[in-house]
This record gives C-alpha cells, structure tokens and sequence, in this order.
C-alpha cells in the first residue's frame, strides 16, 4: 500500500491516441475544497492506503487542483444518440481524465466529473451539483454489493461555489474509476471517419479484449473477424447487464448511446432509480416524458443502442448481415442471464420452460398491486413456510395465495433442502438497495458536511444481502414523504 497518491505509477493511454480524440486541459478547480467523503475500498484497488486519503496532495488530486502525477489530463470527445435522436458531438463537458493507475488489480483510469468547463461543454457550466454528484457516489458502490459491472468513485469533493439549476446549488467534484470510460458513443463519434475509427477500435480491443484478436486462422468474418468478434462481446455484455439491472429493479433514466459503456458496465449516474413499489413501465426520469427508458423498455433499448454502435462499424467495410448476426446473440445473452437470475431469485436449481409463465405471472401480481419490489422477493424465500404472512403483504390476497400455490407445488418438483433453498435465495435477494429516499437523507446530511448517512449506506450497501440489526429502517418501504422525490436530468 502506497501513503500518497504522488507515488502511485500513472500513465494515460488514451493520450497516445491521435489529438482528434480529446483535447488536453487541465480541470477547473473548486474554491476551498472539502473532501467529503473517500473510498476506502476503491483506494485499496488502486493500491493507497486510508492514511493517503488524509493527506493535502489526495485532496488537490480529487479537487482538481492539481493534476495526478505521471498523468495527461485531458476531455474527450463522444457523440450519440439521445432519447433516440442523433444529438451530434457531445464529450466530456464536465469531466476530466486524469491519467491511468498502474496496479495489481489492473489498469485504473481516474476521471474528476464536475471538473469544470471543456471545449465540450456547449451550454453547460461544467459543474455537477452536490445532488447527483452524492448519488453518483453511492449508486457505484450499490451496484458493486449487488455483483452488477460498474465504475466507481474514489473521492467526493464538496464547495460552496454556487451551481444554478432550478435553484442554487453548490459544486462537487466525483472522481470515478474504471478500467475504460469509453462509451458507444465513442464510436459513433468516427461512424464516417474509418482511419480514427479504426484506431478507437484497434486501442479497445488490444487493452479490453484483446481475445477478440486471437482467433484460429480460418474462423469466419475474415479480415473482419476481429470486428465481428467485438461487436459480439459487448452485444453479450451489454445483454448481460441489462439483464442484472431488470432483476434488481434498477432503472437507468437515461439510455443515451453516451451512456452505454463500452466494456458493459453500468455508467453515468444521474437520474436513476431503484424501484420501490414494483410498475413494469416504471419511469424514474422526471424529464422522459415518453417514457423511453421506463424499467420494462430498457433490455429493448439497450438492444437499440447496440445497432448504432453496430451501424458506427460499417464504414470499416463489415458487411451489414454479418453485423446484424452479431446482434442477433442479444436475445439469448439476456435471457441466459435473466433466467439465471431469477433461478437464483426464486430458488430454483434450473429454468423449466413452464417457469416463463410463473414468473410472468409474479411480475403481474407485483405490477398489479404496486407491491414493493425489494421487499416481494425477499419475502418469497419464507412464503413457503409462512404463507399467511407472505399472502397478507399484498391487497389482493386471493391473488397472492393463488400464485403462492403454483409456486410451492413448482419448488416440490425439485429436490433442493429448504435450508439450501433459503440460502440461495438470500444471496440473490437483497435486503437493503439505494432507495431514492435513503439516498436523499445522504444528500440532505451532506448538505451540511455530515458524511455519516454515506458512511451508512456503504456499510449497508456492499454486503446488502445481510441483514443488520438496527437497521430495518434502511430495508423498509419509503415513508410518505418520499413520494414527492423526483429526480430529473438536472444535474
Ligand atoms: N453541467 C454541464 N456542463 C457541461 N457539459 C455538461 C453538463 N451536464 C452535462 N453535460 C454534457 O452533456 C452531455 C450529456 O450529459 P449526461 O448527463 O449524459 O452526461 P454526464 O452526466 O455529464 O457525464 P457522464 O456520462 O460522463 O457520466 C455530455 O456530453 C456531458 O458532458
Ligand atoms: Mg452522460
């Protein structure tokens, strides 16, 4: 373990790739930093120990005051597609990479979001307001306790420099942490320009996956087999994650193709959400008035979002059947992972195609009676020996018993121990998840410089699958107030 973020051997990737891709510059710093809060966990990662997160050179790092030592700085460029409209050229308009952490565990790129402005801000002020920057914070680490591909976030730098949304509000800083922040839109970015595409993707492919190359001579795609083999692997990843997020009630807000990553990991944290009471065409984005990204669309939009990065290749010259075939393991990808999932959810030892039918059915009874996500799986590992109690959760309890009945005579069809059923499906059913009213007691908190309800929601959150005495408040439905809490892309 390193004692000061000054020793950590950097280097920067990215910046050996040709100018056109970013523009180097250095962040914005805030005025009279306060480090929040630091990851511990993350800093291990990177090989730092919790004393170098004490120290003034970790705090100019993370405030953007100082650039990261052996690092090129810079803001790169993307484009993409937004709520399904081609948007142009985008980039980090707020966000600066840092440089790439040399460790154990892997390469590290470390990025500051609401670092100031870049020469991709268009309108925007380059800043990220305390909100969402305490949001982005928790939902990495959230995600990472539930066993779902995420960046993460380092530090949490907070000011009382004025932000000016829908009111005023102060700047943060996050630093977040992933292997690549390469997104979809990255690509598309370079759809008519095949040299700089064809870089971008030589660069990915050797650092990210590198398997796609070395393929036995005579596999099908020819000269394009390396493209085709690409294209398939993040087709199954993407699959895979979406899959992950249906089954823990997680809500994105904001499908654009900037925000899909490239290596299948759950980015940009704005206005996402956890759901509480369960409606398939939930919309956890106040601004998506269509409801484009509602809970039951996204597997659809994520395979959408995977057409434009395909489309983006083929100015490489891949012909376009032997991309759409590429596409085509969407579907599978999904639902090996879904049914997998839900196997685990529902405690069974393996998917029987009758099983489609019952759990359509528990995500009626679910959806019908708006019944708290979290909460209904939880509850099933018991319901078999409880039924009174399981049945009483819901309003319509004829329903419920009837459901209930279907399942317990399916579990009888297998031979699993109750015990070992009861184990499987407490591993796979969490306990506590980042409700949107857990988050904003952590907002409001920090608001005042109290890091205590983050601190909480770590503790709570990386292990969410055990139950902690004293803390049944955290597992529990939202109280009434919480159903006025919107969250928008106001951020
Ligand atoms: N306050 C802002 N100032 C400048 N640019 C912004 C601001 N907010 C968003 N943008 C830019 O608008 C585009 C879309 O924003 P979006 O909310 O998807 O991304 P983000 O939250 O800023 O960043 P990321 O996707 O890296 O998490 C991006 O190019 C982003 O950099
Ligand atoms: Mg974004």
């Amino acid at each position: 373990m390193i004692d000061s973020i000054k020793q950590l051997q950097v280097e920067n990737s990215f910046a050996q790739l040709p100018a056109a891709f970013y523009t180097r510059l250095q962040p914005q710093a805030l005025r009279n930093p306060r480090l929040l809060h630091a990851n511990v966990d993350v800093a291990r990662m990177l090989g730092l120990s919790p004393a170098a997160l004490e120290t003034p050179e970790f705090l100019d790092v993370v405030a953007g005051s100082a650039p990261l030592p052996g690092g090129q700085t810079l803001a790169a460029v993307y484009s993409g597609h937004q709520f399904g409209v081609w948007a142009g050229q985008l980039g980090d308009g707020r966000a600066h990479l840092l440089g790439e952490v040399i460790s154990p565990s892997g390469p590290w790129e470390l990025q500051l979001k609401g670092s100031g402005r870049t020469p991709y801000s268009r309108m925007g002020d380059g800043r990220a307001v305390l909100r969402s920057s305490v949001r982005e914070y928790l939902a990495g680490e959230a995600m990472v306790g539930l066993g779902i591909p995420t960046t993460r976030a380092l530090a949490l730098v907070v000011s009382d420099d004025p932000v000016y949304r829908e009111t005023v509000e102060t700047a943060a800083i996050v630093t977040r942490v992933s292997p690549s922040f390469v997104r979809f839109g990255s690509f598309e970015h370079w759809a008519s320009s095949p040299e700089k595409l064809r870089v971008l993707l030589d660069y990915v492919i050797d650092r990210h996956y590198p398997e796609c190359r070395n393929a036995d001579a005579g596999e099908p795609g020819g000269e394009h087999g390396a493209v085709l083999r690409f294209l398939q692997a993040v087709v199954v990843k993407t699959a895979q994650l979406v899959a992950h997020w249906q089954t823990v009630g997680f809500c994105h807000g904001v499908m654009n193709t900037d925000n899909m990553s490239i290596l299948g990991l759950t980015i940009d944290y704005g206005p996402y959400g956890f759901m509480d009471g369960f409606q398939a065409n939930h919309i956890c984005n106040h601004s998506d008035e269509q409801g484009r990204y509602a809970w039951n669309a996204q597997p659809s939009v994520a395979h959408w979002n995977l057409y434009r990065l395909a489309s983006s290749l083929l100015s490489l010259g891949v012909d376009a059947e032997s991309l759409k075939a590429q596409l085509a393991h969407f579907e599978l990808a999904f639902l090996q992972a879904y049914r997998g999932d839900m196997c685990k959810k529902l405690g069974l030892i393996q998917w029987e195609p009758a099983d489609e039918e019952l759990v359509d059915d528990w995500w009626a009874l679910l959806h019908g009676q708006h019944a708290d996500f979290t909460l209904s799986f939880r509850g099933l590992a018991g319901a078999p020996k409880d039924k009174q109690a399981f049945v009483a959760g819901f309003e319509d309890t004829a329903a419920a018993q009837a459901w209930l009945d279907r399942y317990v005579a399916r579990l009888s069809n297998q031979s699993l121990p109750d015990q070992e059923r009861v184990a499987l499906m407490n591993s796979a059913n969490p306990v506590y998840v980042l409700r949107n009213h857990l988050a904003e007691g952590a907002i409001q908190a920090a608001k005042k410089g109290d890091a205590s309800e983050i601190e909480t929601l770590l503790k709570l959150l990386r292990d969410p699958y055990t139950e902690q005495a004293g803390y049944e408040a955290y597992a529990a439905k939202p109280p009434e107030w919480a159903c006025q809490l919107e969250v928008s892309c106001s951020s």
